[in-house]
């Protein structure tokens, strides 16, 4: 204990206890005060003065006067025991531990636009913007229903509310609330509201038409009576679901959607979060990635599906067209469903399309599945291949299914890789690809090894050129849909199948295959998981600058220089896009080869490891 602290003990005999009370807490604040001041050493050792007198300076000194004024404030803010404004305050307090921040703090918070921030906030908070409402009537008959007075302010945005009129009664109802809009935001129009007034015109025997336009003469504020629906449950209790587009929708030209400015146009390949399935026929959603909270109306599934289906018999030309028979081929006539396979006929010569079935790497491992893809019967025209496909072509969207519920997956780590599909316009650069990203990294990816009827050859060995199988077996594989793609050569049959697909991806390897964009459909399993990768020309122009030395393979010239094809490389990759976009995970452009070999790399990598959208289907046990 200092002296200075007997000194005081002596000195001061307080009477009673209040005053010992008061006393106690000055002697404390003094003497806290004077152990961390100079004060506290000059009055104990250089001053010979007496206790009364000490403390009389002491309790005049403006210092002490001002502490005191502190400790009272203290004491008060203990009284009321005051709890953080925000839940997580105190623990950002705790965060400003050293003076430096505290004074970084307090400048930062005392600089003019911070105050004009703080003070425009307390001044916009304490206002009252509720809505004048006019007082309610004294005497209210005792049958009067409940009546809810909802005002609300017009600004840029609709309503986001529909209506219907009851043609026995003419009562106009809500119809459908638009979730995230103006409506549905206020929390005070629902569904199967009965409308009595707007802005203090009753709406009753009006035709909707008339009362929208009263809502669209309307300024400001608008005033709605409404007797609440009764019966309304609240729908933020609906699941979202996660839909991907497999058609294309313009509300702007469907005759049929209730309110065309509310509805909400798609293409296919469009990502939709579906707020609202309650109406059978009229669905509400979101495109993602979402750039605004409110939902636009789309058909619901069904109602699609029946469009589709009134569309499609309205067009008498093309039933003609697709329901086209088979061709007279002893394999083709044994295929029960086109749609799963497709038979391609080869037209080059066997050693330009698989040359090098089995690439040898530098340490002389044979690397499998190096062959070119059945892609080159394309190369006859361009002109002539896009007439075939528009006529034949089975899966036309005009009857597939216009939605396909999708769910995030994440590959776990011990799960076969997810089969990379490459896809694109003939000569765009797809082989190249795919033999790019092999060669770079032959432990990691690998594509199919093909099976063939024809003789196996002195150098070769059966599982690492190709499978040499048996006509027959070759014909049971086609039957039982074992193949992804096949084609006959000079009496010879070649095929990749997806027990090859498999083998690759059993051995932990990412399995690369490039194919026709029909030949996607079958392979999307839930076993396969295919990532699809669309392989974009560039624009001619850039095709002329990055092709000079580029070879191109036809049926009639086996390799020759690319010529003035680019601009219809580049509409038919175009139309390849525009037709099957549904089934693409995502799209590279071709542009410099480098760089679209990199960008490959990585987008494969992020389809692999990161999370993507599949069908649900493909989780379900029994896929
Ligand atoms: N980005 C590129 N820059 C320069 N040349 C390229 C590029 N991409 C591909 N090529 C060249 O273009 C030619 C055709 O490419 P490739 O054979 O890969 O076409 P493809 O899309 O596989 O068509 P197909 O399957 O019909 O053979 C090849 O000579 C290839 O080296």
């Amino acid at each position: 204990m200092s002296v200075f602290h007997l000194l005081l003990r002596r000195n001061l005999q307080p009477q009673t206890s209040a005053v010992k009370l008061q006393t106690d807490k000055y002697i404390y604040l003094i003497c806290w005060m004077l152990e961390s001041t100079e004060i506290h050493r000059v009055l104990s050792v250089s001053r010979n003065v007496s206790g009364a007198q000490l403390l009389h300076e002491l309790l005049c000194a403006p210092w002490l006067r001002a502490l005191l004024k502190m400790y009272e404030c203290l004491l008060q803010f203990q009284r009321l025991t005051p709890s953080p404004f925000l839940p997580y305050a105190s623990g950002l307090s705790h965060e400003v531990t050293t003076p430096t921040e505290a004074r970084e703090l307090y400048s930062l918070l005392s600089s003019p636009h911070i105050q004009a921030l703080l003070s425009s906030h307390d001044s916009v908070a304490q206002s009252d913007y509720g809505p004048v409402l006019p007082p309610l009537p004294n005497e209210l008959p005792e049958d009067e229903e409940a009546m809810r007075i909802v005002c609300l302010v017009k600004n840029n945005q609709p309503l986001g509310a529909t209506i219907r009129r009851d043609e026995e009664t003419g009562e106009i109802y809500i119809a459908r609330v638009i979730h995230g809009g103006l409506a549905d935001r206020s929390g005070l129009l629902h569904p199967g509201d009965l409308l009595v007034e707007v802005n203090g015109s009753p709406v009753v025997g009006l035709e909707p038409e008339q009362v929208i336009q009263i809502l669209i003469n309307s300024q400001g504020t608008i005033l709605f009576k409404v007797i609440p629906n009764s019966t309304h449950s609240s729908s933020s209790s609906q699941k979202l679901v996660y839909m991907k587009a497999m058609v294309d929708y313009c509300p702007l030209q469907d005759s049929s959607i209730p309110c065309p400015n509310a509805g909400m146009a798609f293409s296919r390949g469009d990502l939709l979060e579906v707020v609202d399935q309650s109406d059978g026929q009229w669905w509400q959603a979101r495109k993602l990635p979402r750039v605004t909270s409110c939902a636009g109306l789309i058909p619901s599934a069904s109602m699609l599906k029946s469009k589709q289906r009134e569309q499609w018999w309205c067009q008498p030309l093309q039933v003609h067209t697709c329901i086209r028979p088979c061709e007279d081929s002893s394999l083709l006539s044994l295929l029960t469903d086109l749609s799963v396979c497709v038979h391609l006929q080869i037209v080059a010569g066997e050693e330009s399309i698989f040359q090098s079935p089995a690439w040898q790497d530098r340490d002389g491992l044979f690397i499998s599945g190096f062959r070119r893809s059945f892609r080159l019967w394309r190369r006859t025209s361009y002109r002539k291949r896009r007439q075939s496909c528009t006529s034949c072509s089975p899966n036309s969207s005009a009857m597939s299914t216009p939605y396909e519920e999708v769910a995030l997956y994440q590959r776990p780590p011990q799960e076969n890789h997810r089969l990379i599909i490459l896809v694109g316009a003939t000569g765009v650069g797809v082989n190249e690809l795919r033999k790019r990203l092999i060669k770079l990294n032959p432990s990691t990816f690998q594509g199919p090894v093909p099976h063939t009827t024809r003789r196996i050859r002195a150098e070769e060995q059966t599982g690492r050129e190709y499978h040499f199988v048996t006509k027959e077996l070759f014909e049971y594989m086609v039957c039982n849909h074992r193949f992804v793609e096949y084609g006959e050569y000079k009496g010879h049959l070649y095929g990749t199948s997806t027990d090859a697909i498999n083998d690759v991806l059993r051995r932990g390897r990412m399995c690369i295959i490039d194919v026709e964009p029909h030949s996607i459909q079958p392979l999307r399993t839930g076993k396969l998981k295919p990532y699809v990768i669309f392989i974009k020309a560039p624009s001619p122009d850039r095709l002329r600058q990055t092709r000079r030395d580029a070879r191109i393979i036809t049926n009639y010239t086996i390799n020759r220089a690319f010529t003035d094809d680019f601009v219809e490389l580049e509409e038919a990759s175009r139309l390849m896009e525009t037709k099957y976009k549904q089934f693409f995970d995502s799209v590279l452009v071709n542009d410099d080869l480098q760089d679209a070999c990199m960008q490959l790399c990585s987008i494969i990598q992020q389809a692999q490891d990161e999370p993507q959208w599949i069908p649900v289907s493909w989780s379900r046990r029994d896929e």
